[in-house]
C-alpha cells in the first residue's frame, strides 16, 4: 500500500504551548535562567549544545533579559576565546549575524577543575551576580547544569555543584543536572553512577538524555500509536509478524576509534537509541501523558525482554576499523550488530472499523477511547480509496503537527529540562532495565568469548545477520539487496 499509493497526512493545530501532546502541566516559569555547559570547551558543547541553545535563542525561547549562558571547563580560556570557537558551529548567514553576536554575548566563561572548590566558587559567584542583575524586579534562581563531559568525572562535578552552584532558595528556582550518555558500560556501573548522583540530587533533578527521544518521528509514536483508532486492534500479537528497528550509518568511526573501542555498537547505540525506540513501539496506553505514567510503561516493555541467547546475535565489524592507530590490533569490539528480542507482547484489544461510501471507500474508525491527547473535535481517523478523481489511497491520521523548522532533537530536549517535563528522558529504573538486558552478553564479548566477523565497508554487514533475520522469521518484501 504505501509503495503504491499515496499518504495523506491530514495535520492538525500544534499550539505554541504544545498542550496537544502533554498534559500541560509545565507551566512555564519566568524569571533569570542560568544554562552552565560544563565541558564547555568540548566537541559535544561545540558541535551540539551551542548550537541547540541558539536555536531556541532564535525561536524565543530563551529571552535576553532572562537568561545567560555559562561555559566552564580546565582549557584557559577568554569569554571571547569562548565565543570564537563557538560561532563557526552555528548556522552562518548575513541575515543571522545580528542574532549570532547577540546570542554569543550572552556566554561568559569560567575556567576551573572539575574536583576542586575555587572553580566552583568562581562559577557560582559569576551566575549569582547575574541573577542579582537581572533579578531588579523579580526574583528567580533556575540553574540548569548541562554535563557535556565524560561520565567519568559526573560523581565529581555533581559534588561540586551541590557543595557550590546550588540555586538560591530566597530565589526560589530549581537546579536540574543533564547528563549525557554512556551512562555506565554495564549494569553494575550504571547503578554505581546511578547511585553516586542519586545521594546528591533527586530522580526530579536528573535529566538522562538520550537525542533519540528528541527526534520529531520518535516524539510522535505515541500520537500516531494511540490517538488513531485504526492502529489500536492491529497493533498485537496476531497482527504484526515482527519489528524491525534499523540504525544504519554509512560512515565508520572516524577519529572517534579511541572512545568507540571501549564501548561497540551495543552501548553506542542499541543499549540506548533503539531500546527507547522499542520501548515506544512496544509499550501499552499509558494511563496520561505524566511523564511518569509514560516512563512506568517503558519500563514494563523493558522487563518483559527475554534474556538474549546467543543464536540470536550477530556480531560484526568492518574491515579496516583496526586501521585507527588508536584501535587496539586484536580489537573484537562489534561496529555491527543484530540482535533479536522476544518480547512478551500481550494480545491487543479488538475494534471495528465503520465503512462510509461516497463516491470513494472511505473507512471510518471509531474515536479513540480515552482522550489523552485532547482532539477528538479534530476529526475520526479515515482509510481512503479513492476510485475518482485522481486515483489514490491515503490515511487520514491524527498527528502532531511538524513546526515549520523541525527543531533540532537537542533543542527540545534542553527546552523540555527548562520546563521541567521529564517524559523524553531516562528514568534510574529504565536504565537499569535496559542494562539488564545487554550486561550477559556485553560482559562475554569484553572477555573475548563472543567474535565479531568481519564485513566490507559499504556492505549490509555479515551475511550471517540476515540469515539470522530469516530465520527469525522475517520475510524479505522488497527484493534482497546483494550483499556486496
Ligand atoms: N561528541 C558527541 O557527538 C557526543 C558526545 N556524547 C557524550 O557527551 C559527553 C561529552 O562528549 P565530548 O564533548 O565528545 O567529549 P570531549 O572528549 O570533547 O570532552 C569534553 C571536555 O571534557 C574535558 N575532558 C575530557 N576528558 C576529560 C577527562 N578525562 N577528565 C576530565 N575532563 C575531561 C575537556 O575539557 P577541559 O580539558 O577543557 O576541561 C573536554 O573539552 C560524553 O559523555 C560523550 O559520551 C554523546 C553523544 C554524542
Ligand atoms: O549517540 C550517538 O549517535 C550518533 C548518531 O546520531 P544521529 O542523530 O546522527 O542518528 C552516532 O553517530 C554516535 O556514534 C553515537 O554516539
Amino acid at each position: 500500500m504505501a509503495a503504491s499509493g499515496e499518504w495523506h497526512c491530514e495535520k492538525r493545530p500544534f499550539s505554541k504551548n504544545e498542550s496537544f501532546a502533554r498534559d500541560n502541566e509545565n507551566v512555564p516559569e519566568t524569571g533569570c535562567l542560568s544554562i552552565i555547559v560544563l565541558g564547555a570547551s568540548g566537541d559535544l558543547a561545540k558541535k551540539k549544545t551551542f548550537p541547540a541553545l541558539f536555536n531556541l535563542y532564535r525561536q524565543g525561547f530563551l529571552q535576553s533579559n532572562e537568561v545567560h549562558i555559562f561555559g566552564y571547563s580546565r582549557t584557559k580560556l577568554s569569554d571571547d576565546d569562548l565565543r570564537d570557537r563557538i560561532r563557526g558551529y552555528l548556522p552562518q548567514g548575513k541575515e543571522l549575524t545580528n542574532d549570532v553576536s547577540d546570542f554569543l554575548q550572552l556566554i561568559k566563561y569560567v575556567s576551573g577543575s572539575y574536583d576542586a572548590p575555587e572553580g566552583f566558587q568562581e562559577l557560582d559567584k559569576a551566575i549569582s551576580e547575574h541573577e542579582i542583575s537581572k533579578n531588579s524586579t523579580e526574583g528567580s534562581s533556575r540553574r540548569l547544569f548541562y554535563l557535556a563531559l565524560p561520565p567519568s568525572v559526573y560523581p565529581q562535578v555533581c559534588k561540586m555543584i551541590k557543595s557550590y552552584c546550588m540555586n538560591k532558595s530566597d530565589l526560589g528556582g530549581w537546579t536540574r543536572i543533564v547528563v549525557e550518555k554512556p551512562f555506565g558500560k554495564d549494569l553494575a556501573s550504571a547503578e554505581e553512577l546511578s547511585s553516586q548522583i542519586g545521594e546528591l540530587f533527586d530522580e526530579p533533578q536528573i535529566y538522562r538524555i538520550d537525542h533519540y527521544l528528541g527526534k520529531e518521528l520518535v516524539q510522535n509514536l505515541l500520537v500516531l500509536r494511540f490517538a488513531n483508532r485504526f492502529f489500536l486492534p492491529l497493533w498485537n500479537r496476531d497482527n504484526i509478524a515482527n519489528v524491525q528497528i534499523v540504525f544504519r550509518e554509512d560512515f565508520g568511526t572516524e577519529g572517534r576509534g579511541g572512545y568507540f573501542d571501549q564501548y561497540g555498537i551495543i552501548r553506542d547505540i542499541i543499549q540506548n537509541h533503539l531500546l527507547q525506540v522499542l520501548c515506544l513501539v512496544a509499550m501499552e496506553k499509558p494511563v496520561s501523558l505524566k511523564p511518569e505514567h509514560i516512563r512506568d510503561e517503558k519500563v514494563k516493555v523493558l522487563q518483559s525482554v527475554v534474556p538474549i541467547k546467543d543464536e540470536e546475535v550477530v556480531l560484526g565489524q568492518y574491515q579496516g576499523y583496526k586501521d585507527d592507530p588508536t584501535v587496539p590490533n586484536d580489537s573484537n569490539t562489534p561496529t555491527f550488530a543484530t540482535v533479536i528480542y522476544v518480547y512478551t507482547m500481550k494480545d491487543g484489544k479488538a475494534g471495528k472499523a465503520l465503512n462510509s461510501r461516497k463516491a470513494e471507500i472511505r473507512v471510518q474508525f471509531k474515536d479513540v477511547p480515552g482522550d489523552i491527547f485532547k482532539c477528538q473535535k479534530q476529526g475520526r481517523n479515515e482509510f481512503v480509496i479513492r476510485l475518482q478523481p485522481s486515483e489514490a489511497i491515503y490515511m487520514k491520521l491524527t498527528a502532531t503537527l511538524p513546526r515549520v523548522v523541525i527543531p533540532e532533537a537537542y533543542e527540545r530536549l534542553i527546552l523540555d529540562t527548562i520546563k521541567g517535563d521529564q517524559q523524553h528522558f531516562v528514568r534510574r529504573d529504565e536504565l537499569k532495565a535496559a542494562w539488564e538486558i545487554f550486561t550477559p552478553l556485553l560482559h562475554r564479548i569484553d572477555q573475548g568469548e563472543f567474535k565479531s566477523l568481519p564485513y566490507k565497508p559499504g556492505s549490509r554487514g555479515p551475511v550471517e545477520a540476515d540469515e539470522l533475520l530469516e530465520r527469525a522469521g522475517y520475510v524479505q518484501t522488497h527484493g534482497k539487496e546483494k550483499n556486496p
